[in-house]
């Protein structure tokens, strides 16, 4: 249970304000088709290796959603989040007023700060996160850092150097850090209530990700415009 439920409107009208202040300064006039940058109304803050980006392509097929092509680590990256709102939203790609703007930026979901920091922005925003089996997360999450040397030609220790210390789990690795959900989730109830997160099963989207994208859907109170017929 969250320790702080936070009331979901408060801060609201100002934020309102603030964007439609910046998108007139950001868009000066030339947006295409009337269209403008918003800042977004749903994130997908992780998990790393989850199958972010695959939930992104699929949300993308709906006809009212506007994704951030690339992550754009506003919240974890200190030289970004210097910049504020305005340069978060120069970010966003252009979008009709009825479409959401969505990123995903998994690094988001494990950064202790983030919470506090979206809260800010938007306290009813709606987040997404999807999650796999951890022991399973971890490999791919290994993988990656083990290819960037391979391809320098550098050499990097075995996964079992890092999984394991002193004879005990070395939970300070990172990528099985990574795979503590419960004590990312923590930091994240403290500004969001549940209600504001939607949990989608990683290993369920590769198995059969209509059923999932469908909940999705519901969740963002989009209409449902994805059919079964997209996945093949
Ligand atoms: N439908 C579908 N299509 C393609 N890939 C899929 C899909 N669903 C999940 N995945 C798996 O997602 C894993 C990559 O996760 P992310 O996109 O979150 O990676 S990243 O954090 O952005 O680097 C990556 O996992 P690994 O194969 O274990 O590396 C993908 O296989």
């Amino acid at each position: 249970r969250p320790a702080v439920v936070p009331g979901d409107e408060p801060g609201l009208p100002e934020l309102v304000r603030k964007a439609a202040a910046l998108q007139e300064e950001i868009s000066d006039g030339a947006a295409p088709n009337g269209s403008a940058q918003q800042l977004p109304q749903t994130i997908i803050i992780g998990v790393r290796k989850g199958g972010t980006r695959a939930l992104l392509e699929m949300l993308s097929l709906h006809p009212d959603v506007a994704a951030a092509e690339n992550e754009v680590h506003f919240f974890d990256w200190e030289e970004h989040y210097s910049q504020g709102l305005g340069w978060y939203l120069s970010q966003m790609p252009f979008s009709a007023p009825h479409q959401l703007t969505v990123e995903k930026t998994p690094a988001y979901f494990t950064s202790p700060k983030v919470p506090e920091r979206v809260h800010g922005m938007n306290p009813a925003i709606r987040l997404l996160l999807i999650l796999r089996d951890p022991s399973e997360r971890v490999l791919p999450d290994y993988t990656q850092v083990f290819y960037n040397h391979v391809q320098k030609r550098k050499p990097y220790p075995s996964i079992e150097e890092f999984l394991v210390r002193d004879g005990r789990l070395n939970v300070d690795y990172k990528a099985l850090n990574r795979s503590l959900y419960h004590l990312h989730m923590q930091n994240w109830l403290r500004f969001f209530p549940l209600r504001r997160i939607h949990i989608v099963d990683g290993d369920r989207l590769i198995r059969d990700p209509f059923p999932e994208i469908q909940k999705v859907e519901r969740f963002l109170r989009l209409s449902p415009q994805i059919n079964a017929s997209n996945f093949y």
